[in-house]
C-alpha cells in the first residue's frame, strides 16, 4: 500500500466523535474525556517543569505525555476507521485528530506502507505547531522543540500499525529552521532507535516505585493465600460500609448468631467469612450453604446428614453440613427458603447445640456458630406465617444490613480496579485499564445485581479487551443500553419505546425485562420496536447518523442499513 503524498479522508467521522456537554462540564472524544485549556497555561506549566527538572527530563516527560495521548487516539482511529482494509485511512486519522485537537496541522508529504514486507516510510510537514508557539518567547533553541507532538506521532503509528515506528523531527522552526518536518520509519531502520526508545520509558524512580508496589502486592497475595483468605478481604471505604464492618468486627469474638440482610450480590458471604476469620473459630472450618439451591426434600439430609437406609437411595451414612462445620462457622445463605421442617430442626440446633441425622436414633452434639443471610423481608415472612417466629427471634440477635452498591457509589471505582487486577492476573492480560467513558458508565449504572454484577462486567471487559487496549463501555456492558441513574431519573418508557417523564416524575424502577414486557403487552411487534428506536435515536441526535448509531450501540453502516430497510429518511 503506498500513496505519495496521500489525501486526507473527510474528518466528519472524527468530528462526530467530539461531544461538548457544557451542562455536565465535560467534553468527550470517543470514549476519552478531554480538556480544553488555554495555550498560555500549558506554556506556563512547561516553563516551570523545564526550570525545576532541567531540559532533558522535561523533554522526556512531554514526549511521554504526547505518547500517552497518541496511544489513546490510535484506538479511536482504529475504532472509527476500521480494520486492516482501511489501514491508510486509520493511520491518517492520527494527524487529523491531532489537528482537530488544535495541536498542529500535519501536511502529508510522503507515505509508503508495505508492512507485510517490513517497509514503512512517512513524512509530514507540521504547520502551526503549538509547541513552537509555546517556545517562541525563549528564542531559537539548539534542538527541535516539538516534543509532545513527536511522542504522539510515535505512539499513534506504533499502536495503530502494531509495529514499533519512530519519528524524528528532522527540522524545527523552534530552532530557526524554515519549517517543522518529521520522518517516520520502522524503529529498526534508525541506528539510534534503542537510545531514542528510552524517552518513552518512565522515570527510573517511577519504575522503582512500580516494582516496589508490585512486590508488596505479591507479598500481600502470598500472605492472604497462606491464611486462606484470598478474595475475602471486603473492599469499601464509604461510611455506611465502614460502620457496618466495625459492627461486624465487634460481633466477631462473641458466639452470637449473626443475621445479614441485603440484596443479592452485596457481599454477604464475604462478610460472613470475615466474621469467621476474626472470631475464635478462625482455625475451624467455614462452611457455606445456599438454602435456595437445595431441593426442599433434600435440605434436611444436606444440613443434618443421613443414616444408611433412612430412605431409598441412602446407601451409606453421610455427614451433613452442620457436622462438617463442627468447631467453626456455618453460613446459611437464603435462609428464608428453608422448609418448615428444616426450620424446626434448625431451631433445635440453636437451642440445644445438637443435631439428629435423618433416620438416626440418637442426637449428637455439635459446636457451630450460625451466620444467616437473606434478601427477603423476614419479618413479613413471619407475619405471613411462612417463617417461624421463635427461629426469627433466635437469629435476629445481631442483625446487620449490607448496603446495596447504588448506596455506596464511591466504592465502585475501587471495587472495579480490584476486580480488574484480579482478572488481568487470572487471564494473563495487560490492558490499559478502563476508558474514561467506561469508568463514568460504571459510576452511573444502577447495578441491580450489585457487586457480583460489577465483578462479572469487569471480567467480561477483561476477556474482550486485548493487551495494551483500553476497556471500553461496550466491552463492559455489550450492546445493551446501560440503565443509568441519570437516564432513569424521572423517566419511563412509553409504548413507542421513547423515554418519557413518568406521571409523578419519580425515578422509574422498572427493570429492562419489565420494560420489554410492557412493550409486548402493549401489542408491539419487534419490527415496530426497532423502527421506533431508530426514529427516536435519529430525532435525539438532530439527524446525525453516526451519533444516532452510537446511541444505539451500532456501527454507522448497520444503522444506515436499517434506516434503508424501514425506508426511513436519512
Ligand atoms: N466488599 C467487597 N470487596 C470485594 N469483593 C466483594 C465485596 N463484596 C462482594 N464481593 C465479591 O462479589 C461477589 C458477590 O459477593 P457474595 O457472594 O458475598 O454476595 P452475597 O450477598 O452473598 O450474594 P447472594 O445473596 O446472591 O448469595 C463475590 O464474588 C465476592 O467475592
Amino acid at each position: 500500500m503506498s500513496a505519495s503524498p496521500p489525501d486526507y479522508p473527510s474528518a466528519r467521522d472524527l468530528m462526530d466523535a467530539l461531544r461538548f456537554l457544557p451542562e455536565e462540564g465535560q467534553i468527550w472524544l470517543g470514549e476519552q474525556r478531554m480538556l480544553l485549556m488555554p495555550l498560555a497555561a500549558s506554556s506556563f506549566f512547561r516553563n516551570e517543569l523545564v526550570t525545576t527538572l532541567g531540559m532533558e527530563r522535561a523533554k522526556g516527560l512531554f514526549m511521554r505525555l504526547g505518547y500517552h495521548s497518541g496511544l489513546m487516539d490510535a484506538e479511536l482511529g482504529r475504532s472509527l476507521r476500521g480494520d486492516d482494509e482501511a489501514l491508510e485511512e486509520s493511520y491518517l486519522a492520527g494527524p487529523q485528530l491531532h489537528a482537530l485537537q488544535g495541536h498542529v496541522q500535519a501536511v502529508p508529504i510522503h507515505l509508503e506502507m508495505d508492512l507485510d514486507n517490513g517497509w514503512f516510510y512517512s513524512e509530514f510537514v507540521w504547520e502551526g505547531s503549538f509547541e513552537v508557539d509555546v517556545w517562541r518567547p525563549r528564542g531559537p533553541q539548539a534542538e527541535p522543540v516539538c516534543w509532545t507532538l513527536l511522542g504522539y506521532a510515535c505512539a499513534y503509528a506504533s499502536h495503530l500499525l502494531g509495529r514499533e515506528v519512530q519519528f524524528r523531527e528532522v527540522s524545527c522552526r523552534g530552532c530557526g529552521d524554515p519549517q517543522c518536518r518529521i520522518v517516520g520509519k520502522l524503529a529498526r531502520e534508525w541506528p539510534d532507535h534503542e537510545a531514542f526508545a528510552e524517552h518513552f520509558r518512565e522515570e527510573p524512580l517511577i519504575d522503582e516505585l512500580y516494582e516496589l508496589q508490585a512486590r508488596i502486592a505479591t507479598l500481600e497475595g502470598d500472605l492472604a493465600r497462606t491464611r486462606g483468605q484470598e478474595d475475602w478481604a471486603p473492599i469499601g471505604s464509604t461510611p455506611a460500609f465502614q460502620e457496618m464492618l466495625a459492627m461486624l468486627d465487634s460481633a466477631a469474638p462473641s458466639e452470637v448468631p449473626v443475621l445479614l440482610l441485603g440484596e443479592t450480590g452485596t457481599g454477604k458471604e464475604i462478610l460472613a467469612r470475615r466474621l469467621h476469620d476474626q472470631s475464635q473459630r478462625a482455625v475451624g472450618p467455614f462452611i457455606a450453604v445456599n438454602c435456595a439451591a437445595i431441593p426442599p426434600e433434600l435440605i434436611e439430609s444436606e444440613l443434618f446428614g443421613v443414616e444408611k437406609g433412612a430412605y431409598t437411595g441412602a446407601v451409606q451414612s453421610r455427614m451433613g453440613r452442620f457436622e462438617r462445620a463442627d468447631g467453626g462457622t456455618l453460613f446459611l445463605d437464603e435462609l428464608a427458603e428453608l422448609s418448615p421442617r428444616a426450620q424446626a430442626a434448625l431451631l433445635r440446633v440453636l437451642q440445644e447445640q445438637q443435631i439428629e441425622r435423618v433416620g438416626a436414633q440418637a442426637v449428637q452434639d455439635v459446636d457451630v456458630r450460625i451466620v444467616a443471610a437473606t434478601h427477603t423481608d423476614l419479618l413479613r415472612r413471619v407475619e405471613e406465617g411462612s417463617f417461624r417466629q421463635d427461629l426469627f427471634y433466635r437469629l435476629n440477635a445481631f442483625t446487620l444490613s449490607v448496603p446495596p452498591l447504588r448506596e455506596r457509589r464511591e466504592d465502585i471505582a475501587a471495587l472495579a480496579e480490584h476486580f480488574l487486577s484480579r482478572f488481568e492476573h487470572h487471564y494473563q492480560r495487560r490492558t490499559l485499564g478502563f476508558s474514561d467513558q467506561a469508568r463514568s458508565a460504571l459510576g452511573q449504572y444502577r447495578w441491580p445485581g450489585n457487586i457480583r454484577e460489577l465483578k462479572n462486567s469487569v471480567e467480561r471487559g477483561v476477556i474482550l479487551t486485548a493487551d495494551h487496549k483500553r476497556i471500553t463501555e461496550k466491552a463492559l456492558f455489550g450492546d445493551y443500553r446501560v440503565p443509568t441513574l441519570e437516564r432513569e431519573k424521572g423517566q419511563g418508557l412509553d409504548a413507542s419505546g421513547m423515554l418519557t417523564a413518568s406521571p409523578d416524575g419519580t425515578p422509574g424502577e422498572a427493570s429492562p425485562q419489565e420494560r420489554v414486557r410492557a412493550l409486548i403487552e402493549a401489542g408491539m411487534t419487534l419490527e415496530e420496536v426497532e423502527r421506533a428506536m431508530l426514529e427516536a435515536a435519529q430525532a435525539g441526535s438532530d439527524g446525525n447518523i453516526t451519533a444516532a448509531a452510537r446511541r444505539l450501540g451500532m456501527t454507522r453502516a448497520a444503522y444506515a442499513y436499517r434506516l434503508k430497510k424501514y425506508r426511513l429518511p436519512t
